[in-house]
């Protein structure tokens, strides 16, 4: 059967780091049997600049005819000042929701040769392999009301809201668990439950959970602490599953052990295998246009999908071992060296991985 693919560029580098990942697309599709079809279709800032909504109404048709997603980033400065409706993240937050894709993971995982490039100490991180799965159509990122109010004393204020159902915490909590199962049975649960109700139930139904999941130990750690324990010894971690905000914090920290914001992937995944697949960072306007973009996040995305939206797990890991060969090599971009020191651009890195997946054929 063809898979049908839908590749949502976005904005800034993402362009950039989309055309390396259609490289690395089609390498597969000719060389290793991979059938699958793309299609382009608008998301974000040059959705609102080309169709005047950050999430056109096109966009979502193709979604949701589509087997798997890959998206760049989205946003930018000449977008800020729109209204939050129009935002170019208003439309990424809206096509998480519209295809109910609650369930985001994001891997942390050290390539042994980049552990010079790690912001911890090699004894503090090699071997390093956490997956925080994060919950990503709920909480304060969604909740209502939300706005901002001018007060009767004249004082503006500004509120979000934050709320999460069992229901919304049971299935992203099953989906944390089933990961766990599967790697090395340790589940830690991040909230705030010391000051929030919404941790106090999260924590109440993570906990209603684990019976179901005796091969599983289930622990929990306030969402401070989990920040400082995650650049003292983040090894103590396996699973770590966490709201929305949480999550988004705590993967970017994640991020920086492994060297760059620009090596970690992320699959935000619906309850029946359809995914989008896109890169943990965003689109990174100050470096965009010159050609210096880490594409490898965005080549793990795709690996990503290989392996759990299109069922292809010998490619997945025929990219990712291509990945690895690269630095083996000693390719790095401009983000994994120090200021000044070689680098190759976005596109060499992509032609590297491509040509080190055929070499391994050959
Ligand atoms: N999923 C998405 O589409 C996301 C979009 N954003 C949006 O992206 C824009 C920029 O946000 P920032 O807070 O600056 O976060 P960012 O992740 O875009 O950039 C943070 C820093 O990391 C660097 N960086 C990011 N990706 C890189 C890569 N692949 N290679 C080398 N360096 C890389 C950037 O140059 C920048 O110095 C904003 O409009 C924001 O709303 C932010 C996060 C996620
Ligand atoms: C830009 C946002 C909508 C969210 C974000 O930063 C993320 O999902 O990593
Ligand atoms: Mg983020």
């Amino acid at each position: 059967m063809t898979h049908k693919l839908l590749m949502l560029p976005g904005d800034h580098v993402g362009p950039e780091i989309i055309a390396e990942a259609d490289k690395l697309l089609r390498c597969l599709m000719a060389d290793f049997g991979l059938d699958a079809e793309l299609e382009y279709a608008h998301l974000g800032g040059c959705a609102v600049d080309a169709e005047g909504e950050p999430f056109p109404a096109s966009t979502q048709r193709l979604a949701e005819e589509s087997d798997a997603l890959l998206l760049g980033a989205v946003g930018g400065p000449q977008w800020d000042g729109l209204e939050r409706d129009r935002r170019p993240e208003t439309g990424l937050l809206s096509i998480r929701s519209a295809l109910g894709l609650f369930a985001n993971l994001r891997p942390a995982m050290l390539f042994p040769e980049l552990v010079d490039a790690s912001s911890l100490r090699p004894d503090a991180v090699s071997g390093l392999d956490i997956l925080i799965v994060r919950e990503l159509t709920g909480g304060i990122y969604f909740g209502q009301p939300r706005g901002i109010r001018t007060r009767e004393d004249g004082v503006r204020e500004a509120f979000n809201t934050l709320v999460y159902g069992t229901d919304e915490i049971e299935r992203i909590g099953r989906a944390a668990f089933e990961a766990a199962a599967r790697r090395n049975g340790s589940l830690c649960s991040v909230d705030k439950a010391n000051v929030l109700e919404s941790s106090e139930l999260w924590r109440e139904v993570m906990e209603s959970l684990a019976p179901a999941y005796p091969d599983v130990r289930l622990s929990h750690m306030y969402v401070d602490n989990a920040a400082m324990q995650l650049v003292r010894d983040p090894r103590q971690f396996d699973v770590l599953v966490t709201g929305n905000l949480f999550g988004d914090i705590l993967s970017d920290c994640a991020a920086m052990l492994t060297g760059s914001i620009g090596m970690l992937p992320s699959a935000s995944l619906d309850d029946r295998g359809r995914g989008l697949y896109e890169p943990v960072h965003g689109s990174a306007p100050d470096i965009s246009g010159k050609g210096i973009a880490n594409p490898l996040a965005t080549l793990l995305s795709v690996a990503m999908m290989l392996r759990h939206s299109l069922d292809e797990g010998a490619l997945a890991d025929h990219v990712e071992r291509a990945v690895g060969r690269v630095l083996a090599d000693g390719h790095r971009t401009a983000d994994l060296v120090s200021p000044g020191a070689e680098a190759i651009g976005t596109a060499a890195m992509g032609d590297a991985v491509v040509n080190a997946l055929r070499e391994a054929r050959d």
